[in-house]
């Protein structure tokens, strides 16, 4: 896959594959082309040339709604809760878009099970105590949990988490980490991960993709990656 803007070649000829269970890290230096390509993936912005298959289907010009019924979760760089509704709120809204059929509003439970899941994913991340609590109130790394919380309530077979670890204290990405890895070794669900905290990725990925200037530089595990000189230069000449 390729996009460039211009002159400007913010992915070019990027290619990997990502299997199913796995928790694969983009990584790079500011401005590799990491985000370009989330949007790409996620189909909010055209390839300049190729494209992403999720299951055999294109993400091409995929609306969001679209996405998840196609089995892919996300979460947001900036957090996407609505910080006056209460947690339970949030993430029973995160599940609606997901359980559309007139049928299943007619004739299912009144809420389609949306309660019972969202409590559910609550427990899982350890927010029960705060579940009727005003999601703004909390602090930012619970509103992150709140955030991974809402990306899960369509049981997706994939998430691709923007920053998991942006602006979140240590106790709280152990936490983070430890919660995604339960989930990923309890539901086989596949994780891209988009960050910058280096020691965070190491120890949550089980692959590793590196970019630089639109490129991949690196491929690996992540001790390999760690010791990879090409990786130590482009993130010291960065
Ligand atoms: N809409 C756009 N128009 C023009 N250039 C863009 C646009 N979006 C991104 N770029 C350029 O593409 C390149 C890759 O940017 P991108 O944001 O994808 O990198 P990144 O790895 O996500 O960076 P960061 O880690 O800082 O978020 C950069 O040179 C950026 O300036």
């Amino acid at each position: 896959m390729s996009k460039h803007f211009g002159g400007i070649r913010a992915v070019n000829n990027v290619s990997f594959d990502v299997k199913r269970g796995e928790i694969l890290g983009l990584i790079g230096p500011n401005g590799s082309g990491k985000s370009t390509l989330f949007n790409c993936i996620l189909g909010q912005l055209k390839p300049t040339s190729g494209h992403c298959e999720i299951k055999g289907r294109s993400t091409d010009g995929v609306r969001p709604a679209d996405l998840s019924l196609m089995g892919v979760g996300r979460t947001f760089q900036q957090l996407s809760v609505f910080p006056k509704m209460t947690v339970l709120d949030n993430v029973i809204l995160a599940g609606q878009e997901h359980v559309g059929t007139m049928f299943s509003r007619l004739f299912g439970p009144s809420d389609a099970g949306l309660t019972e899941k969202a409590e559910q994913l609550i427990e899982f991340f350890r927010l029960t105590p705060y579940r009727d609590t005003e999601a703004g109130s909390l602090s930012y790394g619970q509103q992150k949990l709140v955030d991974a919380a809402m990306a899960f309530m369509a049981g997706p077979d994939i998430v691709l988490l923007d920053e998991p670890a942006g602006g979140v204290n240590l106790t709280m990405l152990a936490h983070l980490k430890e919660r995604l890895q339960t989930y990923n070794r309890e539901h086989g669900t596949t994780f891209v991960v988009i960050e910058h905290n280096m020691e965070f990725v190491m120890s949550l990925c089980t692959r590793i993709i590196v970019l630089a200037q639109g490129e991949i530089i690196a491929e690996g595990k992540p001790e390999e990656i760690r010791s990879n000189q090409t990786v130590i230069d482009a993130y010291l000449g960065g």
